[in-house]
């Protein structure tokens, strides 16, 4: 007798993302679908985005809005358009009764109250990379509701912490797009095909090589890094491994979880607490990452242990293989006790 994960481990490469999902629920008869819908309404809404990625270069989507997010930075006409494309397919799929969005200051109500799910979202990672046609993802983090249903959602309900997600998972607009996620057993992913407008089963279980040999990080902060971070970047490099980063945090997890590497964005003096943001970021990376067999910390602590306080609270990240994730932190352990 199969175990449920099992189960749909053995369904075949090229069963679709909605045969796939339909049969993971029916491993759970009293699951009510809704979670499952949910993953549907964000694939939906993945495609109408992909096609806008694609034919970015085309339209008068690309380039700069000319205004700041809520978090200082330049707002790009795909940042925005993905904003709402994803706001508006939650809405319309009825199972998120809010949504936190990287572009939006406040939670986003649905109008959805019978909805138990919240989804933090960035829409669009990476998108300084938008106008020169390199990789660009979507991040989305999805918790059950701890306010009653039938009212509005709370911040409650947005800052339970990264152990309470329900689902996590990143689109990566690529080479070729895929759709990657966990509901907590195991990490799957799905490529899509332009041509039939179908999300296919195409990595049934991914796992991250334990020992990775690929640093990623911005080194043109490299004098801002903290000590122990250099020491170890710079043992890496005495072992030859490569240096990889695209600059959209997406395409360089998804390259390190497929291959086996860590991804850092330390704490910097213009980014005191890291650049990254926890949320729909770091939470989402981190839950996947442990289901794969990786590991994920902000400075010494899991990321997951993180209690967060701010919606767009931002923390440094050190994620990846699980060799290469404690090799840096016995560089931190031997700082910290010198
Ligand atoms: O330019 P930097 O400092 O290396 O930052 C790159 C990082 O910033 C991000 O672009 C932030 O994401 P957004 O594009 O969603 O704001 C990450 O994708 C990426 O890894
Ligand atoms: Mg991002
Ligand atoms: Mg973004």
């Amino acid at each position: 007798m199969l175990t449920p994960h099992e189960n749909t481990l053995a369904l075949p490469v090229g069963t679709t993302l909605d045969r796939f999902i339909m049969r993971k629920q029916e491993d759970f008869p009293y699951a009510t679908g809704e979670l499952s819908q949910l993953l549907r309404d964000i694939a939906l809404a993945a495609k109408i985005v992909n096609r806008e990625v694609n034919r970015a270069g085309l339209t008068t989507i690309i380039g700069s809005m000319g205004q700041e997010n809520v978090q200082g930075e330049q707002q790009q006409k795909l940042d925005v358009e993905a904003n709402i494309r994803f706001i508006r397919a939650l809405t319309n799929g009825q199972e998120a009764c809010a949504v936190l969005s990287e572009e939006e200051d406040d939670i986003i109500h649905t109008g959805n109250c019978q909805g138990r799910y919240v989804v933090a979202i960035d829409p669009l990672d990476g998108s300084s990379n938008i106008d020169v046609n390199v990789s660009i993802g979507t991040i989305f983090s999805i918790y059950r509701r701890v306010t009653p249903v039938g009212v509005e959602a709370t911040r409650e309900d947005f800052l339970q912490g990264g152990r309470a997600q329900v689902a996590a998972g990143y689109i990566l607009y690529g080479s070729s797009t895929m759709m990657v996620y966990s509901t907590g057993a195991g990490v799957v992913g799905f490529t899509y095909e332009n041509s039939l407008g179908e999300f296919f089963l195409s990595h049934p279980s991914i796992s991250i090589p334990r020992a990775g040999q690929v640093f990623s990080c911005n080194e043109g902060y490299w004098f801002d890094y903290p000590e122990y971070v250099r020491e170890y970047l710079t043992q890496c490099k005495r072992d030859q491994f490569s240096g990889r980063y695209v600059g959209s945090l997406v395409a360089d997890y998804h390259r390190n979880l497929l291959k086996g590497g860590i991804y850092l964005y330390p704490p910097t003096k213009k980014a005191p607490d890291g650049k990254l943001r926890l949320l729909y970021e770091g939470f989402p990376l981190a839950f996947l990452i442990e289901q794969a067999g990786g590991q994920a910390y902000a400075g010494t602590t899991p990321v997951l242990d993180i209690v967060p306080t701010d919606f767009h609270q931002r923390s440094p990240l050190f994620i990846g293989s699980a060799d290469q994730v404690e090799s840096l932190l016995s560089y931190a352990a031997e700082t910290a006790s010198a």
